[in-house]
């Protein structure tokens, strides 16, 4: 028997086994994606009290993924979790201060850049989310070089030399969620079309060297716009820099960027190389999220 189809079958009683079973299938990892069967093995993951699989379930019940959207039973369902999930507890603690979806109807972008496209949405996001953001993503942070549920090698030192991490999909709770649709929201685009969050920490000497967001590691779809949130401001140096068209950005708490990375008729707009510079004092937190023209998961 092979060791898939063994996880397979201990996925019918073991909750760990149904939760990694769930993410290869998710992922395509040594399997095809196949979404619907990677849907079901989190219902089952969570049936038998695996505690992701109980928190995912809640997530997709109000995302309506692998079943239809229901935002009232998800809060119950978290709320009972919360009892004795400190994470679900958090989340509970946290919905109520949630702001971004209200802010956006507020917030006029300021446009650095009618072409190429660079718009600043000031303070689209608040103190409370950012903190709630970089939080999240700590501990994916530290394992990140282990942990690795995109199917990609993320750290490559020669071009980003900080901690980063992308907030993998089955843990995109319903802060996150609010976050990605106020992104899409802002953006024109469906929540479905971006990639998942990465958070990025740079220490001092830290940087993102120049770079094009157009393309990801399986050159299957064109990341068209790129959405950078500032998650803190105590740092000096790390600003965002476009060297080719002499635009140099630093926001403050809460302020998203959103940038075209390509041309209106789909190609490389090479002017859109950016970089972060180097962090010289504090440490730099930020977020950011590649959008595509189409859903990101299939
Ligand atoms: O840290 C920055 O300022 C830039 C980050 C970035 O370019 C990216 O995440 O694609
Ligand atoms: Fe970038």
């Amino acid at each position: 028997m092979s060791d898939l189809q063994d996880l397979e079958l201990r996925a019918q009683t073991e909750p760990n086994a149904a939760m990694d079973m769930a993410e290869r299938l998710l992922l395509g990892i040594e399997t095809k994606p196949d979404q619907k069967a990677a849907y079901k093995m989190i219902q089952q993951a969570a049936r038998l009290g695996h505690p992701d699989g109980r928190r995912a379930w809640v997530y997709m019940t109000n995302a309506g993924i692998g079943r239809k959207a229901d935002a009232k039973a998800a809060k119950e369902m978290l709320a009972e979790l919360a009892q004795e999930d400190r994470f679900a507890a958090l989340q509970l603690a946290f919905l109520d201060h949630l702001s971004c979806e209200k802010r956006l109807a507020e917030v006029e972008p300021k446009i650095i850049s009618q072409d190429p496209y660079i718009a600043l949405y000031p303070q689209l996001f608040s103190p409370a989310e950012c903190r709630y953001l970089a939080v999240l993503g700590t501990p994916w942070l530290e394992k990140a070089g282990i942990l690795d549920l995109s199917g990609e090698g993320r750290t490559d030192e020669k071009v980003r030399d900080a901690h980063s991490c992308s907030i993998p999909n089955l843990a995109e709770d319903l802060i996150v969620q609010a976050v990605n649709r106020c992104i899409a929201k802002a953006t024109g685009t469906e929540a479905g079309w971006g990639e998942p969050l990465n958070i990025l920490k740079y220490t001092p000497g830290q940087q993102y060297k120049p770079h094009h967001d157009g393309t990801g590691s399986d050159n299957v779809s064109v990341r068209t716009l790129t959405a950078l949130i500032w998650l803190n401001d105590q740092f000096e140096g790390g600003e965002t820099d476009f060297p080719k068209i002499n635009v140099r950005v630093r926001g403050g708490v809460g302020d998203m960027l959103v940038f075209k990375n390509v041309r209106d008729d789909g190609s490389f707009d090479e002017r859109m190389i950016h970089a972060g510079l180097p962090v010289t004092e504090g440490v730099k937190w930020m977020a950011s999220r590649w959008i595509r023209t189409e859903n990101y998961l299939k």
